[in-house]
């Protein structure tokens, strides 16, 4: 019997710390602004009311915490001693690069948190959890063990939910997680098709590959973790990104494809084998036929596709149809803005356009799509799940009041070593994990 289930959708809360480092090449946007002064204060309460409009639409809308940066452990992890004080003035010192990483928020981008696969998909019925290892870069490489146990702390209870440990952090079996994974299905509660889209073959040097940009996942990642989900042959589909998606900043694939139920909303230059992609998904989607909605590059060129993020967008079940959650950006480039009122006239399966503005996000390369990390759960899961995490009036009042209260409103790379930043951080954090009820999960608090 087919369950009732929802796509729950975990957003990062953005952090303290969130700045401008520069500290993603292959990210158009990152490498753009480097240097830049944010406004983490901002950024947090742009996240929040994001979270807050769905919710209010009536969507199942969770929060996942930031975590503790600047991350001092790992500046000791790479030789720095003293106080965390003295760690700080002598990592600013010795490498200001180091300290920038060992700061960024970049956690508030759950879509690469990890991979997630409903219980309909599973060999054991039960959802499964990989946090991603994010090994391509070093500031999102030491998201996962925090990642990990924030989703143990969420998801507890081992009868509905499998949590398996990032996979091993080397570029062969790179991982970004969600990023790179769209469940394709007809309801929710259905088993679906799981399309994982790489970048790069580790194992096979001949295999096509980006020239330019880095291609952060490989198929053997993608294939480990479908292993490690116990999905089936004929539940899965493995198709490669085209490697000049990449090169030209299409640094995930959530940056030119999204999809939701059966219906694929992508780029023409999505894909290495449009066509191969397409008939794959077809034969392996039961209960539903799938729907594409393919974008040409006449239409929106790849560079418009990549400075709107028109594919980051959030694509949501509504009661007539599908909404695209786009980001703002999406209306101020006059190829994409034309493409989005065709989209909705053309009597396709998306229906409402709606704009969010995410705007500090945006200029390090994270969307609506990026900030939310998708979890399909029947409706005994969600009921299992902690639910001090989910996003109601009161807790959008506690957050929004938490946020003003320990946030600042400017940040500069200059910033990152002020040590009375760490403890505005850390007395921020250890307020949330009372807030959300979710326990120890930092450090800090061990
Ligand atoms: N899914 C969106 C991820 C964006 C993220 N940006 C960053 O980490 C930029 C941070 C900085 O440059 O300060 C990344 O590239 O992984």
């Amino acid at each position: 019997m087919v369950k009732h289930a929802v796509e729950a959708n975990f957003d990062g809360l953005v952090g303290p710390t969130h700045n401008y480092a520069g500290l993603s090449w292959g990210n158009v946007a990152s490498k753009t602004n480097v240097s830049a002064e944010s406004n983490p204060r901002e950024a947090a309460l742009q996240g929040l009311a994001k979270m807050k409009r769905l919710a209010d639409r009536g969507y199942v809308q969770g929060i996942l915490p930031p975590h503790e940066r600047p991350h001092i452990p790992t500046l000791r992890a790479l030789g720095f001693t003293g106080t965390d004080r003295q760690i700080l003035e002598r990592a600013a010192k010795e490498n200001p690069s180091i300290l920038a990483a060992v700061s960024s928020a970049s956690t508030m981008w759950t879509a690469n948190a990890a991979t997630v696969s409903p219980s309909a998909d599973t060999g054991d019925h039960r959802v499964h959890f990989t946090p991603a290892n994010l090994s391509a870069k070093f500031h999102r490489s030491i998201e996962h063990r925090v990642t990990g146990r924030a989703l143990k702390a969420i998801f507890a209870d081992d009868s509905y939910f499998a949590h398996h440990p990032a996979l091993p952090s080397v570029s062969h079996f790179g991982d970004e997680g969600a990023a790179n994974h769209t469940r394709l299905c007809g309801r929710y509660g259905e088993p679906g098709v799981e399309l994982f889209v790489y970048g790069q073959v580790a194992f096979n040097e001949q295999a096509p590959a980006p020239r330019k940009f880095p291609a952060r996942q490989t198929l053997e990642a993608s294939q480990a973790i479908a292993r490690l989900h116990g999905l089936k042959d004929q539940g899965v589909v493995f198709a490669q990104q085209n490697p000049d998606a990449i090169d030209a900043g299409v640094f995930h694939n959530d940056v030119i494809a999204v999809g939701n139920g059966n219906t694929l909303f992508y780029h023409d230059m999505a894909f290495l084998d449009e066509a191969q992609v397409l008939a794959d998904l077809r034969a392996r989607l039961t209960g539903a036929e799938l729907d594409t909605v393919r974008v040409s590059s006449a239409e929106v060129p790849i560079e418009d596709a990549v400075a709107s993020y028109l594919f980051n967008s959030q694509l949501l079940n509504t009661a007539d149809g599908m909404m695209l959650a786009v980001p703002g950006e999406c209306r101020e480039i006059a190829s994409v803005s034309r493409y989005l009122d065709e989209l909705v006239k053309s009597g396709g399966p998306i229906t409402s356009v709606e704009v969010f503005d995410v705007k500090q996000s945006m200029r390090n390369g994270g969307g609506p799509a990026c900030l939310r990390l998708r979890v399909v759960l029947n409706d005994d899961e969600l009921s299992a799940m902690h639910r001090g995490v989910l996003l109601t009036d009161d807790l959008y009042e506690r957050l929004t009041t938490w946020v003003k209260g320990h946030y600042r409103d400017r940040l500069s790379q200059e910033d990152l070593a002020d040590p009375m930043l760490l403890d505005e951080v850390r007395k921020a954090l250890d307020e949330l994990t009372g807030i959300l009820g979710l326990g120890s999960i930092y450090d800090f608090q061990l």
